[in-house]
């Protein structure tokens, strides 16, 4: 049997970029996504909003819904102060298993706690196996339609505090329209959009910053 994309993603880093490189890495991936085999990442155009919202948060806990291959997993811990963490969460095995190489590549496995398993079961247990008190910063970019349970999982399990930001991926494309009528019709969010484009093509995306208030 051939292989798959993310494993082909991997040959990709490991063929181009640098081993504990981690911009290396970034630009080795947005080459290979760009100009060979489009893959679902963030992106670069993406990536520079999702880079200036992590930086004016600066979290000292972070979490990531949908690993897939661990690009934008690099472009927040690359980011993170020293002692900051990211716990990102991915449910597919075979991701799962390119994402930590691809991190660990990166040179940033210290940085990033990878959790196999869906969100939902996984949220949860945050704060027991993890000894979370709420999170900072939250990226979300896995299944579209689990961004408004599982945003209402993390308000329920008090992981969320005056203050966290959420940022969503992909709001208009392949869009979210429940997320977005959840956070801009709730009195508990301040929020705004981003506008941009989907990774790697000239079709309009754009990413929904949404401030928790308590
Ligand atoms: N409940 C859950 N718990 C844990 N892991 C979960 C999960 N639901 C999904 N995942 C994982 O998150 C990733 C899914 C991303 C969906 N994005 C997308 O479908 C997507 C599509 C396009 N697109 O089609 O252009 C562009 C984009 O930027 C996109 O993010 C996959 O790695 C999947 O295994
Ligand atoms: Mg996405």
């Amino acid at each position: 049997t051939g292989s798959t994309r993310p494993q082909r993603m991997l040959k990709a880093v490991q063929k181009n970029a640098t081993k504990g490189d981690p911009e290396s890495v970034i630009s080795a991936i947005d080459y290979y996504c760009r100009h060979r085999e489009w893959a679902m990442n963030v992106g670069d155009e993406k990536g520079l909003i999702l880079d200036s919202v992590l930086t004016e948060v600066n979290p000292g806990t972070a979490l990531e819904l949908g690993t897939y291959c661990g690009y934008s997993t690099i472009r927040i811990a690359r980011l993170l102060s020293p002692g900051s963490k990211l716990i990102t969460v991915e449910f597919n095995p075979d991701f799962a298993a390119v994402a930590r190489q691809i991190i660990a590549y990166a040179g940033l496995q210290d940085k990033v706690t990878l959790v196999e398993g869906p969100s939902g079961d996984l949220i949860p247990k945050m704060k027991e196996r993890f000894g979370i008190k709420s999170f900072d910063f939250v990226f979300l970019d896995h299944w579209k339609d689990r961004y408004v349970p599982d945003t209402k999982l993390l308000e329920d399990c008090g992981l969320l505090r005056k203050g966290t930001v959420l940022l969503a991926d992909n709001v208009i494309c392949p869009g979210a329209p429940e997320y977005l009528k959840y956070v801009k019709n709730s009195a508990h969010y301040e929020s705004r959009y981003y506008k941009s484009n989907l990774e790697y093509t000239t079709v309009e995306d754009g990413l929904e910053k949404s401030v928790f208030l308590g």
